[in-house]
């Protein structure tokens, strides 16, 4: 699956309705067994979540904006099918929480493609769903160090913390990954399922058990006028950095 919403592959909310169409095809699908997720934007696998979906936006556009995150988040954290992040480019906040979602992460070997969860940096807080599964994959020490400033860890540094389980030279990322493709495929799929849902369940749980309430704590959150001026100065940010 490439993912093509040019030019930086934001999860705007229409975006991410594509993005979980397709995945639900694919899931249906009986012929499928695994996906590839990967990038047609050229250097950026994802910058993340839209930040004009959250910005200068009502209550309930947010509130849909955030049921379609959840939504996306659990369909690929708990598919079925096997999951490979062929990351291609930068990969923050967002983008890195999806990476994170698949079962085995390729990261290409180029300094500009960080990866982490920048939220501090923008000044807004990882979701507690989001640091639980920075928390499960890199320990509890280095994502408290990693959470609170906001670490983009360049492909060395990923894969050093383990936040990324392979760097591949990037014109190798998506032969890497079929491999590791075969290899994921080679194990029946009901044990390799059901030990995955064994393993991410929990996790998965505490944001099933608290959907409705986490949608009102983004709104509330999202809607305060200090949140909404941290936001107005990091895009701010970005524009300044192109002129
Ligand atoms: C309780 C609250 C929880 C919320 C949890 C939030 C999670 C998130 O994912 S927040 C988003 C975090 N993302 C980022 O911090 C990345 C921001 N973007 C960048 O750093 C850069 O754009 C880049 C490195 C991804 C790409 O750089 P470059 O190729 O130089 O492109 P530009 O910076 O010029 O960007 C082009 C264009 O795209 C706009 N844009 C970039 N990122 C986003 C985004 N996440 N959402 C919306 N729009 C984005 C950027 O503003 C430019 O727009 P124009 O000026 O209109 O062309």
């Amino acid at each position: 699956m490439k993912m093509r919403n040019p030019p930086v592959n934001s999860l705007s909310l229409e975006f991410l309705t594509e993005l979980l169409i397709s995945l639900e095809k694919l899931e249906n699908d009986k012929t499928f067994r695994g996906i590839i997720i990967t990038s047609d934007c050229p250097g950026i696998f994802s910058a993340g979540l839209d930040l004009l979906e959250m910005y200068g936006r009502d209550p309930a556009h947010c509130a849909e904006y955030w049921k379609a995150v959840q939504e996306l988040w659990l369909r690929v954290y708990l598919s079925n099918l096997v999951v490979i992040g062929a990351i291609n480019g930068i990969s923050p906040a967002g983008g890195c929480l999806l990476s994170l979602s698949c079962d085995y992460r390729v990261l290409a070997n180029n300094p500009k493609y960080a990866i982490g969860l920048n939220e501090t940096l923008l000044g807004i807080i990882a979701p507690f769903w989001f640091k639980d599964v920075l928390v499960n994959t890199i320990g509890h020490r280095a994502a408290e160090r990693a959470l609170q400033l906001g670490f983009l860890f360049p492909p060395s540094d990923a894969l050093q913390v383990g936040i990324v389980d392979q760097v591949v030279p990037e014109d190798q990322v998506q032969s890497t990954a079929r491999s590791v493709m075969a290899q994921w495929l080679a194990i029946p799929d009901h044990a390799r399922q059901l030990t995955k849902n064994l393993v991410r369940k929990p996790t998965a749980d505490r944001l099933l058990q608290q959907r409705d309430a986490d949608i009102q704590n983004f709104v509330r959150f999202i809607s305060r006028d200090s949140i909404q001026k941290s936001l107005h100065v990091y895009l701010e940010k970005l524009k300044q950095k192109k002129g």
